[in-house]
């Protein structure tokens, strides 16, 4: 059988080889995964895929097929092939939980391993963290114009890329909060609670909508959401629901939740009418569901508009995060071990933008003591602190000329990555999904509105310290001395 070991792209491989039999496979080096901006033009992102990632990194071996299949492409020798058989992780991994807010340029995850290890793990890796933490970035931008109490549920399975996408997108959907899932994968895989409607298909198997609505209350008595849209929504859809919920009120059978699921039409015009007719006809309280190539832009013009919807089904725009479809994290070296003595590193670039921080990093995060709220992070080398007695000065290495104070004693620091693996074992105590939904709740109440509104966001302050500036400055003016 083949192994996630394969999952990685050739280059990563034939750079082992090469390492290898240059003797330097196991020269000790540190990679820090970081973006450079954050999807959909937001102001945040929800990072997501830790949990996958220690799967990955837990199991990481080359099987017999595996070696067999990198022997049968003609680019690996058996002495290489033989050195795999024994590979597993053995170095250390840092990394923000998942569901922790964060912001272009900090490192979400820093890797201390051998070079070989490293080169390994970067394709799988990115793969993971940037596919779970743009679906839960888009979750969560979801859940922030739904309010805290509608429902809102994970329909995307149909439309994701590939099965992995689906089952990982709707655990990343949870984390940036929503409620459930119509992936069963997903519910039995990860404990997601799985919630649904039903088809148009149903309603169309029966001579007569209302005979669809009646054989499906019947047999789900419990779980009452009627698709109104097949035939005519307010002529039809509408009144058949209210006949269905008044035979079900009379027999004393009618649940605490139920109501319909709008999919084509005006929604906010068809919600509000409907809404009316519920009333009047003595359901109030008949939840009204909708669906439809939504997303946040959408739901958020719909509650502009009035619409009475207060479930929203989110399929297709979320599972894709098709108006951003990719999130841009990388993998870069900081700096490697070299006779002993780390050299740090750093990727030059005519883009400052895209220049490495080089060293061993950490993110320290700055609190306002009272509110509770985020002021800035600071990109330090590992082992800096910040003395909270003291006042803090805010300002960046770019434009030293604006800069902030915060008194002391008003703001409090978190220090953001935490150990995952050390030495090869997995010594993170892995939160349940539960938690991380709990937490990631918490994360996104530390931001501002202003951080989290759909167009042009707040941008969180970010900054280097004084120490990672003038090491980067010095590697910076090393590296260019040698093409001067
Ligand atoms: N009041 C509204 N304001 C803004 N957008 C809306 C509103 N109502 C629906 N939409 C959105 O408009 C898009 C197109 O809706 P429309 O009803 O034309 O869909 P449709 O799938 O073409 O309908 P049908 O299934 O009847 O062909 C969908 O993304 C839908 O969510
Ligand atoms: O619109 P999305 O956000 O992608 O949400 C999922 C969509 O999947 C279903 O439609 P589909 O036409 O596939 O099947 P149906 O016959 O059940 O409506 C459902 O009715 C939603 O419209
Ligand atoms: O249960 C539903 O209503 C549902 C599930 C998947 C996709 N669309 C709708």
């Amino acid at each position: 059988m083949y192994t996630n070991a394969l999952l990685t792209d050739l280059y990563q491989l034939t750079m082992m080889q090469g390492l290898y039999f240059e003797g330097k496979h196991n020269q000790a080096c540190v990679f820090d995964r970081y973006y450079r901006h954050n999807p959909f033009s937001g102001g945040y992102t929800v990072v997501a895929g830790l949990d996958h990632l220690i799967e990955y990194v837990k199991n990481i071996h080359f099987s017999d097929d595996d070696l067999a299949y990198l022997k049968s492409t003609g680019n690996f020798r058996d002495e290489f092939l033989d050195y795999l058989k024994n590979f597993h992780f053995t170095g250390s991994i840092y990394a923000m939980p998942e569901g922790t807010v964060a912001f272009p340029q900090e490192v979400l995850l820093r890797v201390e391993t051998t070079k070989n290890e490293s080169l390994l793990l970067e394709t799988c890796m990115s793969m993971i963290m940037n596919h779970e933490s743009l679906i839960a970035t888009k979750a969560r931008r979801v859940r922030c114009v739904a309010g805290t109490q509608d429902t809102l549920m994970e329909f995307g399975l149909r439309r994701a890329q590939g099965a992995s996408a689906g089952v990982y997108g709707a655990r990343s959907a949870m984390i940036g909060g929503f409620n459930g899932t119509s992936n069963m994968l997903a519910g039995a895989r990860f404990g997601i609670p799985v919630m649904g409607t039903m088809a148009h298909s149903w309603i169309m198997s029966f001579p007569t909508e209302l005979e669809a609505f009646r054989c499906y209350a019947k047999h789900y008595p419990n779980s009452l959401i009627l698709l109104a849209d097949t035939y005519n929504t307010l002529k039809q859809g509408v009144p058949d629901a209210i006949t269905i919920f008044q035979e079900m009120k009379d027999a004393g059978t009618l649940p605490p939740f139920y109501g319909i699921r709008l999919d084509s039409g005006d929604l906010a015009y068809l919600s509000k009418e409907a809404h009316k007719m519920f009333a009047a006809a003595g359901f109030p309280d008949a939840v009204i569901a909708a669906s439809n190539d939504l997303d946040e832009n959408l739901i958020a013009q719909l509650k502009l508009q009035g619409s009475t919807i207060s479930s929203w089904g989110v399929g297709t725009n979320l599972i894709t995060a098709k108006d951003s479809p990719s999130m841009g994290g990388v993998f870069k070296m900081a700096g490697q071990y070299e006779n002993g003595t780390f050299v740090p590193k750093i990727k030059m670039s005519d883009n400052a933008e895209k220049i490495s921080n080089p060293g061993r990093k950490n993110v320290l995060r700055i609190y306002d003591k009272v509110t509770g709220k985020m002021k800035a992070d600071i990109i330090v080398l590992e082992g800096e602190t910040i003395d909270e007695s003291q006042d803090l000065r805010l300002s960046s290495d770019i434009t030293p000329w604006r800069f902030r104070i915060i008194p002391a004693g008003s703001y409090t620091v978190r220090t953001m990555l935490q150990p995952i693996f050390l030495q090869g074992e997995l010594v993170y105590q892995q939160p349940t999904l539960a938690e991380i939904i709990d937490y990631a709740n918490d994360e996104i109440d530390t931001l501002w509105p202003e951080y989290k509104r759909l167009v042009n966001p707040e941008m969180m302050w970010v900054q280097r310290s004084e120490t990672l500036s003038k090491l980067r400055h010095e590697v910076l003016s090393a590296e260019a001395a040698h093409f001067q």
